[in-house]
C-alpha cells in the first residue's frame, strides 16, 4: 500500500543525472530539499554514474523502497529507468533537465524544475506503453534506423550540443544519406519499402517538436512504423521546414502502419538508436508491445486532439 494511504510522508528516490544537457544540478538538490518540507515528503538521491547504474538503482529501489522514483535528466535517463520500473508498482516521474526531453515534451511535463516538481506531489497518473526491443532494450519515446540515427551518431561526438547542434547534422545527413532497403513484419503482414529511415514510434513526436507520428498514442497498446520514402532533390528541400514546424506527417512520401509486434531486417546493418541513446548495428529488430507496463506521473491535461493527415495503411 503506498505510503500515503497510512497518512506517511511518501518516499522519492530521485535519479539525478550529472552530465545531462550540459546543466549544474546543485541548485535543483536545495531545491528538492525545500520543497520535500514544505510538501511532506522524505527523498533520497542517485546520481547516474554512466555505468552499472541499472544494477545500482535497483539496489537502491529494493532497499528505500519509494513510492516514486523521478528521473532527472533526459530521454536517457527516463529510458533506463523506465526498464527498471516496467511493470513494479512503482510511479515515476521527469524533471527534464536533458538536451532534448522529448518524453517530457510528449507528456507535457513542464520544462521548468519547479512546476516539474509540482507535478511529481499531485499524484497525477498516466499508464504508458514500453516497447520491448530485441529482448534487450525497451523504448518508451521513439526509435530509428537510417538519417535520425546518424544526426545522433554525429551529435555524440560533437562539441555544439542542443538544439543547433542537433539542426546542423540533421541537414547535413539529409543531403548525405541514401535510401536503405527495409523488410518489415508487422503482425504476420510483409512490407517490403526503400526508405531513408524506418522509426519504431511509441510515441508522437521527437524532442525538436518534429512530429513524425500524429496518429500515435502512448497508451493504445500499439505502436507505429513509419517509412520515410525516397524523394528527390526537390523533396529534401520540401522536408527541412516541415521537420522542424511539426508537419511532417503532411508529406505523401511518409508512410505509417500500426501494430504489436514486428521485425525490421535491414539488409545492410544498420545503426539503431532508441530514445536518443546509440544501440549499435544491427541487421534484426524484433519489437513488442508491453501495454502499460509504466506509471507516469504527469499534470492534468488540457484536452488535445491529435490532427492527421498522414498516409494510414494499416
Ligand atoms: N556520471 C556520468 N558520466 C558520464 N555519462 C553519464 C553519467 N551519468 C549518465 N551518463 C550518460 O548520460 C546519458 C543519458 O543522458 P540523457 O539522455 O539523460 O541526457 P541528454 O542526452 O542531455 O538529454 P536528451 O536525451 O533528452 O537529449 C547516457 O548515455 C548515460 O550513460
Amino acid at each position: 500500500m503506498p505510503n500515503n494511504q497510512l497518512n506517511k510522508p511518501q518516499k522519492i528516490l530521485f535519479v539525478i543525472n550529472p552530465i545531462s544537457g550540459d546543466i549544474d544540478k546543485n541548485d535543483l538538490l536545495e531545491r528538492i530539499k525545500t520543497f520535500s518540507e514544505q510538501r511532506h515528503f522524505t527523498f533520497e538521491v542517485y546520481h547516474t554514474k554512466g555505468q552499472h547504474d541499472a544494477k545500482l538503482i535497483s539496489e537502491s529501489i529494493e532497499k528505500y523502497e519509494p513510492d516514486k522514483v523521478v528521473a532527472v535528466g533526459g530521454d536517457g535517463t527516463c529510458n533506463l529507468l523506465a526498464k527498471i520500473l516496467m511493470n513494479k508498482n512503482i510511479r515515476m516521474g521527469i524533471i527534464p533537465l536533458g538536451s532534448a526531453n522529448g518524453m517530457a515534451k510528449e507528456l507535457e511535463i513542464p520544462q521548468n524544475p519547479d512546476k516539474a516538481l509540482e507535478t511529481i506531489v499531485a499524484d497525477k497518473t498516466k499508464a504508458i506503453d514500453l516497447l520491448v526491443i530485441n529482448r534487450a532494450y525497451i523504448s518508451m519515446h521513439l526509435a530509428d534506423v537510417g538519417i535520425n540515427a546518424q544526426v545522433v551518431k554525429r551529435f555524440e561526438r560533437d562539441q555544439i550540443r542542443g538544439f543547433p547542434g542537433y539542426a546542423k547534422h540533421f541537414i547535413q545527413e539529409l543531403f548525405a544519406a541514401k535510401p536503405l532497403k527495409f523488410k518489415v513484419t508487422l503482425d504476420g503482414r510483409k512490407i517490403i519499402k526503400k526508405a531513408y529511415m524506418v522509426v519504431i514510434a511509441n510515441a508522437t513526436k521527437y524532442g525538436t517538436g518534429a512530429m513524425i507520428n500524429p496518429r500515435g498514442n502512448i497508451s493504445d497498446g500499439q505502436f507505429e512504423i513509419i517509412f520515410v520514402r525516397p524523394y528527390s532533390v526537390w523533396h529534401l528541400f520540401q522536408m527541412i521546414v516541415p521537420f522542424f514546424t511539426r508537419k511532417i506527417h503532411e508529406l505523401d512520401y511518409i508512410k505509417s502502419f500500426s501494430g504489436k509486434k514486428a521485425t525490421i531486417h535491414n539488409y545492410e546493418k544498420k545503426e539503431l538508436q532508441i530514445d536518443g541513446e546509440l544501440i549499435g548495428r544491427l541487421k534484426e529488430i524484433n519489437v513488442e508491445i508491453n501495454p502499460q507496463a509504466l506509471e507516469i506521473l504527469v499534470p492534468e491535461r488540457k484536452g488535445k486532439g491529435l490532427f492527421s493527415t498522414i498516409t494510414n495503411e494499416s
